[in-house]
């Protein structure tokens, strides 16, 4: 009862105290001779006062302490007045009640301090998720290679290198060809790494690797209901996960026919619409794609839109197959040997040439995983062709038997150098391992280290 002089529990009265009762804080009121007329339920969880020992009594008297007397005094606002009882933390705002001018009792509501300890905490806890949130993704999407990563010495590929590190400085669209393993991802983190966008993300997505029917909202996301299963809330798409980075396309020669004429629209408009919306979205991501298929030919066979392939096209970057890098072969077995291993470990000469010759339709990727093979075979600190994995040793026989067209005394002189490396290999590459291949041959050391000088450019 609000109206503390009226005795009388009107409706109206009893509907204020239905309000008072529904209110989350404590309420405590008091009449203008400071007894306790009313409190809600509230109260009593904050401060453990059932009604039953406070309604009809002199706050004073019940409430050792209390300042809400006080305001009756002077009938001033009192806010924010911090209280402790037992466990329980709360602060009380205080005020007076006034009915025709005249000060006929005063209230307190009380906040309880353990919701917001609650909430605080709660806070805390999601501020924590967000930044382990922002360091996972900070890292899923960035680039993990840079130029320097790039192994290689061969004329073709630093004139490769050259023009990516152009690339990275321009804001083109990049399109990375070549065979598969030969370092087309590699390549585009580098570029990223090296471009004005370094700091943002670098989103790379295969596109080979989606189900075409999910991919339109892989790339473009969606909105909330816009098929069954979407997620509440919709869905951001990859190339708004890429936005002021760099969206690296990996097998864009598997992109369905369909999707090629929605990418070349964000291409031309720099705008992305979500599947479901009806709005379009600024978008400023630089694309590089990738594709091991011979791209000019599918767009003969019109399997690729030759308006998407020009506009993809604006730097073209051609690695070339490792076959063609003979050098770089060497250069990689070298690096791999020194740095990938834990002991000292030396290649026979006859296992340097079977890896030296071998076709490598898988590339550096075939190179790399035959070279930790061999270095996981390897005996007494030494790699030889036994310890090579059998698809190369095969190659290099296959190669070997194809002497069709060659002449006798090549056929011949090819097969002495077989011999002595084999039989070098079988005795080991050391002094004494030649003297025994030596005898074992039957001709003097002299001559098998000028014959190995000869096949070997050294010994
Ligand atoms: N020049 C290089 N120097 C060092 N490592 C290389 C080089 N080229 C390729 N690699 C390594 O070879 C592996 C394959 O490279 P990457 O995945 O970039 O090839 P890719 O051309 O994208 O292959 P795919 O077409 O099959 O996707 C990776 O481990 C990469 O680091």
């Amino acid at each position: 009862m609000l109206d503390c002089d009226n005795k009388n529990v009107n409706s109206y009265t009893n509907w204020l105290e239905e309000i008072i009762g529904a209110i989350n804080d404590g309420i405590l009121v008091i009449d203008s001779q400071g007894i306790v007329r009313l409190i809600n339920d509230e109260y009593t969880n904050i401060t453990g006062v059932q009604r039953e020992n406070i309604i009809g009594k002199s706050l004073v008297k019940v409430r050792k302490g209390a300042l809400l007397p006080k305001t009756l005094e002077d009938g001033k606002r009192r806010s924010g007045v911090y209280r402790k009882e037992g466990n329980v933390e709360y602060v009380v705002d205080m005020a007076p009640i006034y009915k025709h001018g005249s000060m006929v009792g005063a209230v307190s509501v009380l906040k309880s301090l353990t919701e917001v300890h609650k909430l605080t905490k709660e806070l805390e806890r999601s501020k924590e998720k967000l930044v382990a949130f922002a360091n996972t993704f900070g890292h899923l999407y960035q680039a993990k290679y840079t130029f320097n990563d790039i192994i290689g010495k061969d004329a073709g590929l630093k004139n490769t290198v050259n023009l990516a590190q152009k690339a990275a400085r321009s804001d083109l669209n990049i399109l990375i060809q070549g065979e598969s393993g030969t370092g087309k991802e590699l390549f585009a983190h580098a570029i990223h790494s090296e471009s004005a966008r370094a700091k943002h993300p670098f989103v790379p997505v295969n596109c080979a690797a989606i189900p075409s029917s999910l991919l339109e909202s892989e790339l473009f996301g969606y909105v909330e209901g816009s098929f069954t299963n979407s997620k509440k809330g919709g869905k951001m798409g990859l190339f708004e996960l890429a936005h002021n980075g760099t969206l690296f396309l990996d097998e864009i020669g598997d992109l369905p026919f369909e999707l090629q004429a929605k990418l070349l629209r964000v291409l031309q408009d720099g705008r992305i619409r979500k599947v479901g919306s009806l709005q379009e979205q600024e978008i400023d991501v630089q694309l590089i794609t990738a594709t091991n298929k011979d791209l000019n030919t599918m767009v003969e066979k019109q399997r690729f839109r030759e308006d998407l392939y020009y506009r993809l096209n604006g730097i073209e970057i051609m690695i070339p197959p490792l076959r063609s890098r003979k050098g770089d072969i060497a250069l990689f077995i070298r690096h791999s040997l020194e740095t990938s291993s834990s002991q000292p470990l030396q290649l026979t000469e006859h296992a340097r040439k079977v890896l030296m010759d071998y076709e490598w339709p898988g590339n550096t990727r075939e190179l790399n995983n035959v070279v930790h093979f061999a270095m996981n075979m390897a005996e007494k600190g030494c790699i030889d062709c036994s310890h090579l994995p059998e698809a190369v040793r095969k190659g290099h026989q296959l190669m070997e038997t194809d002497h069709l067209g060659a002449s006798l005394k090549d056929i011949l002189k090819k097969t002495e150098q077989k011999v002595i490396l084999q039989t070098i290999d079988t005795y080991g590459n050391t002094l004494a391992g030649k003297k025994k291949a030596a005898d074992q041959l039957g001709i003097s050391l002299a001559s098998l280290y000028s014959k190995f000088k000869e096949y070997n450019g050294s010994n």
